[in-house]
């Protein structure tokens, strides 16, 4: 279980501070598929942040358990990449510093590319794959590490909308064949009820959970059919009503800046 309580979060550099975070508390339970969504700039990466230890926050806790049992794929695969390093390196460096056995690690380096479809890349290095097989590679480095917990920070958002739609597939399949707890962060509203058996959506910062829905969609989708379900229709409709609404909240609030009386 992830359970984050209280979780408040101010950057400052020299006299200058930022409040990215004011007040967050929920929920993931074991096993679940939580997406959050929210406006850009409204904290979700330093969320996550704050949820992989990454960073400390200013008060509030996060309680993950183990952390050695977290995942991480980020957005920007290319940079998430060693391009000295072969695609079947990258995903086993994660494992030889867990000091998983040689065996063990050929196999589940075998296991992981063969489940995001990337058979045959052993060899190659990262940046002779495209956008989509890159982010295969970092999704299979996250997979293949047996993560308890992956947290995965609007990983899709740099590849075309058809690897996109066999990505977040991809992403259920693996979660509904490995049962670990998913919580991925989007900006894109569609992608977060497809994906999600809950929807988180944050306030415009200074960042609080603004609301939240319950994905009542079967558990088998498909890009063509769930997305033209007027269920479907009808989640998205008021998950983008929300995000609205903290939008217009943001126009007349400040945008994280702290005042001298907020400090
Ligand atoms: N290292 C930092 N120092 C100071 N301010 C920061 C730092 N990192 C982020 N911020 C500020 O904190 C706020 C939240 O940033 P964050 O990147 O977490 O948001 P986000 O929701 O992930 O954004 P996006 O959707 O655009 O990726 C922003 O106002 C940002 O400028």
């Amino acid at each position: 279980m992830l359970e984050v309580k209280g979780l408040r979060k101010v950057y400052r550099s020299g006299s200058r501070e930022v409040e990215a975070l004011r007040d967050l508390t929920f929920t993931v339970a074991a096993g679940e598929l939580v997406c959050l969504v929210g406006p850009s700039g409204c904290g979700k990466t330093t969320l996550l942040r704050c949820i992989a230890g990454l960073l400390g926050p200013t008060s509030g806790e996060v309680t993950v358990g183990d952390r050695s049992g977290l995942a991480i794929v980020f957005q920007e695969y290319g940079r998430s990449l060693f391009p000295w390093m072969t695609v079947r390196d990258n995903v086993d460096l994660p494992l030889r510093q867990k000091k998983v056995p040689k065996a063990r690690r050929r196999e589940l380096v075998a296991e992981a590319l063969t489940a995001v479809g990337l058979d045959g890349t052993e060899s190659a290095y990262p940046w002779q794959l495209s956008g989509g097989m890159q982010q295969r590679v970092a999704i299979a480095r996250a997979v293949a590490y047996e993560p308890s917990i992956l947290l995965m920070d609007e990983p899709f958002a740099a590849v075309d909308a058809q690897t996109r739609a066999d990505l977040e597939d991809l992403v259920r399949s693996l979660w509904q064949r490995l049962g670990m707890t998913i919580l991925f962060v989007t900006h894109d509203i569609d992608e977060a009820v497809y994906l999600g058996q809950r929807v988180l959506m944050l306030s415009a910062s200074p960042t609080v959970v603004q609301d939240e829905l319950t994905v009542d969609l079967p558990a088998e989708r498909d890009q063509l059919h769930t997305r033209a379900d007027p269920r479907f229709v009808t989640l998205r409709t008021r998950v983008y009503s929300q995000i609205q609404a903290a939008k217009t909240g943001t126009a007349s609030g400040a945008a994280g800046e702290l005042s001298s009386a907020d400090r």
